[in-house]
């Protein structure tokens, strides 16, 4: 346990879909940028493969996606980890694995006033828990759930906190790390942003660099 109190928190930053946007990004260098490839989503990715720099891992944001599709975007988009953020089964998830042994995959529990952690135990081969918050879309929705609940996490596997994080959630973030230290990746979206799908990149600068500072 202490051995993972002790590992930096890492940063995600989703719902890129501007090159130049994302070039900029890039320069701050997240350790994973996400790309929505959902085509309801006003963030969706739709646009030719844009190349990462190799330290930064590139995620793609699937919802009840067919497994042909994601196993085309994989390669396409030449993707390290894969979002499932809507009602995939855990044999949807081990026969992607199955096919992408390399390929991390994320599933997402949206939590809302009912969540049950029991659900966590029916996954078993996925690489990390993404906890969002519950609400009228997928994703994105910019709410945040309550954390509390992170308590009772009855898994090691890491956690990627998500659900309308904000700059303002910096010092809560680090005093629940200490708390749950399964919590290992940081999602940033939609309250980091000027438009859907543009990321306002000071904002983002600022949150990386005090995220890097308190810990
Ligand atoms: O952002 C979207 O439009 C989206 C659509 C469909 C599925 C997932 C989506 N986004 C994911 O939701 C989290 C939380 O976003 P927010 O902070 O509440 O705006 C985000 O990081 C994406 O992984």
């Amino acid at each position: 346990m202490s051995v993972l109190k002790n590992t930096r928190l890492e940063l995600k930053v989703c719902g890129m879909r501007d090159e130049t946007n994302l070039q900029e990004l890039i320069s701050l260098s997240p350790d994973f940028i996400g790309m929505i490839f959902y085509s309801k989503s006003a963030r969706f990715f739709n646009s030719e493969p844009i190349p990462l720099p190799k330290e930064i891992q590139k995620v793609g944001v699937f919802v009840d996606e067919t497994f042909s599709e994601i196993i085309q975007a994989v390669m396409k988009h030449n993707l390290n980890v894969v979002q499932i953020h809507g009602n995939e089964s855990d044999v949807y998830c081990s026969e992607l694995k199955d096919f992408f042994p390399e390929l991390k995959i994320w599933k997402v529990f949206s939590v809302g006033e009912d969540f049950d952690m029991g659900e966590l135990l029916n996954y078993h081969c996925v690489d990390a828990i993404v906890f969002d918050t519950k609400g009228k879309n997928y994703g994105g929705n910019g709410t945040k759930f309550n954390w509390e609940i992170l308590q009772d996490y009855p898994l090691q596997k890491d956690i990627v906190l998500s659900g309308g994080i904000s700059i303002d959630d910096l010092p809560k973030i680090i005093e629940m790390k200490q708390r749950v230290p399964q919590i290992r990746i940081i999602d940033i979206n939609s309250r980091f942003e000027i438009e859907p799908g543009i990321k306002n990149i000071k904002l983002v600068k600022e949150f990386s660099q005090k995220l890097k500072e308190l810990q």
